[in-house]
């Protein structure tokens, strides 16, 4: 529902560009134009959005290779509130991969949730969150370069370098 949502957005854009058959579930969609924009985007790559999120795990585990998990990022706070709740207790019963943009959704951004979602690969955005050392997963990658030197000075913040012109950085 928020950036974090957004992120998902473009993540199936560039996915289809890169020709892969993406499908995005998008249940609450807030009435901004940049979230408009980027649906409106995938709608004319013709990436098919589900007009209900698949509640068996078995049905996701059939169509699907992966799922992108774009539905919290660093603002989720308090108690899930459906339609999130159902669909994360039905993500954390899939088998198939898991990546979470930035932060894996219902995790605290600073303590994490041992008995949330357990995904297969983080992509943290700009810098890894304090959550981050509570992964688990096979792969974890920092995307983001667009922090200026600045910032990283004010905020101390201890990036590693990105080789030559890449954009995203495999930390493990
Ligand atoms: N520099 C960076 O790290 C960048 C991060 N980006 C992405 O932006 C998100 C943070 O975006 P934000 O809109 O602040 O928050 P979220 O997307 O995490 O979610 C807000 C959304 O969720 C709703 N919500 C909050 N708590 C609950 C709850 N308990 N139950 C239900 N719904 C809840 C809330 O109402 C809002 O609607 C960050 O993680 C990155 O993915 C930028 O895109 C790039 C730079």
């Amino acid at each position: 529902p928020g950036n974090n949502g957004g992120d998902g957005l473009v993540c199936a854009r560039h996915l289809k560009m890169f020709g892969y058959e993406p499908t995005v579930y998008y249940p609450k969609r807030p009435n901004k134009p940049l979230f408009e924009g980027l649906t409106t985007q995938c709608q004319k790559m013709d990436i098919p959005f589900l007009p209900e999120f698949p509640a068996e795990a078995a049905l996701i585990n059939e169509l699907y290779g992966l799922v992108v998990d774009a539905i919290f990022g660093f603002s989720f706070k308090g108690a899930v509130r459906e339609p999130f709740g159902s669909i994360l207790s039905t993500l954390e019963r899939i088998t198939v991969p898991i990546a979470s943009i930035d932060i894996p959704s219902g995790w605290d951004v600073e303590k994490g949730k041992a008995d949330g979602l357990q995904p297969d690969m983080l992509i943290s955005l700009t810098a890894p969150k304090k959550a981050a050392m509570y992964f688990g997963g096979r792969y974890h990658f920092l995307g983001g370069r667009f922090v200026p030197a600045a910032l990283q000075e004010k905020y101390a913040l201890n990036l590693p370098p990105y080789p030559e012109t890449d954009c995203v950085l495999q930390l493990t």
